[in-house]
C-alpha cells in the first residue's frame, strides 16, 4: 500500500486496466483536479469478482503498463488486494481504512461501474464506508444517474460545483462529475488487438 500521512486526501481508483488507456488517465486527473485529491492510487485488480478473468493479462503486465500510463507526479499504481487476497471492494476499503486510518479517502469509479454498483458484493456498505466520486463517461450518462445506487442515495449526492468538500464528508456521500469525457475502452483496444501479443 503506497504511504501517506494525516493531511492527506487519497483517491481510491480500482480497474481490470486490461489494458489501461487514455480514459483512465483522464478519470483519475479528473478526480485530482475536482476533488483537490493529494493523490490517486491505480489499484490493478486480480481479477473484477464480476468479469470473466479469461482474458485477462496477468497482474504484473497490467500493473506495468498503467505504470507507464499513469503520471508520476500524484498517481501511485499498486496491486496490494492480490498481496492481502482481498477480492471485493468493500473488503478492500476497510483494509485501507484499517491501515491507513489517518487517510481521507474517496472511491473513484466511472459511469458505467456506477450504473451496475448494486450488484457488487456489499454495495450499500461500500457507500456508508467511504465518499464516491463518479466520473462521466460516453454512452452511461443515463444508466448512472438512474441507477439503484443515485436512487437510494438521492438524498446523499453533492453537486459538483462543491465536489472539493467530499474528501471531508461523512459517508453516504458522492458526486458526479460531468466532463470533459473520454469514449476509449479496454474492450475497444483489445478488439483493434492493440496490445502486443
Ligand atoms: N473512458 C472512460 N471514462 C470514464 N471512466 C472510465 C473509462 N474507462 C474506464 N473507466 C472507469 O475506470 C475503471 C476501470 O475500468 P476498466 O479497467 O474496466 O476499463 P474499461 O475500459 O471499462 O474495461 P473493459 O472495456 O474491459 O470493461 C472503472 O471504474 C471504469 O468505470
Ligand atoms: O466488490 C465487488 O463486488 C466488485 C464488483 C465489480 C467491480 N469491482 C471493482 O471495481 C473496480 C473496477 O473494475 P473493472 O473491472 O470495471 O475495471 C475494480 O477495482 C473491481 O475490483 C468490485
Amino acid at each position: 500500500m503506497p504511504p501517506g500521512n494525516r493531511q492527506m486526501t487519497v483517491g481510491l481508483f480500482g480497474g481490470s486496466f486490461n489494458p489501461p488507456h487514455p480514459g483512465h488517465r483522464l478519470v483519475a486527473e479528473t478526480a485530482l483536479k475536482r476533488l483537490g485529491l493529494s493523490r490517486i492510487w491505480w489499484i490493478v485488480t486480480p481479477g473484477n469478482p464480476l468479469k470473466d478473468h479469461g482474458i485477462l493479462r496477468p497482474l504484473g503486465e497490467r500493473v506495468a503498463m498503467a505504470r507507464a500510463m499513469a503520471s508520476p507526479a500524484r498517481m501511485d499504481v499498486t496491486a496490494f488486494e492480490a498481496r492481502y487476497k482481498v477480492r471485493f471492494t468493500a473488503d478492500m476499503v476497510a483494509l485501507v481504512r484499517a491501515r491507513r486510518p489517518e487517510l481521507r479517502i474517496v472511491w473513484v469509479m466511472g459511469a458505467d461501474s456506477m450504473a451496475t454498483f448494486h450488484r457488487w458484493q456489499e454495495w450499500q456498505r461500500i457507500a456508508e464506508m467511504v465518499p464516491i466520486a463518479v466520473v462521466d463517461r460516453p454512452g452511461a450518462t443515463f444508466a448512472a444517474l438512474a441507477s439503484p445506487f443515485a436512487r437510494r442515495y438521492d438524498f446523499a449526492r453533492i453537486p459538483q460545483e462543491r465536489a472539493s468538500i467530499l474528501p471531508y464528508r461523512q459517508a453516504p456521500a458522492w458526486t458526479f462529475l460531468f466532463g470533459p469525457r473520454d469514449a476509449t475502452s479496454s474492450t475497444r483496444l483489445r478488439g483493434e488487438a492493440v496490445m502486443p501479443s
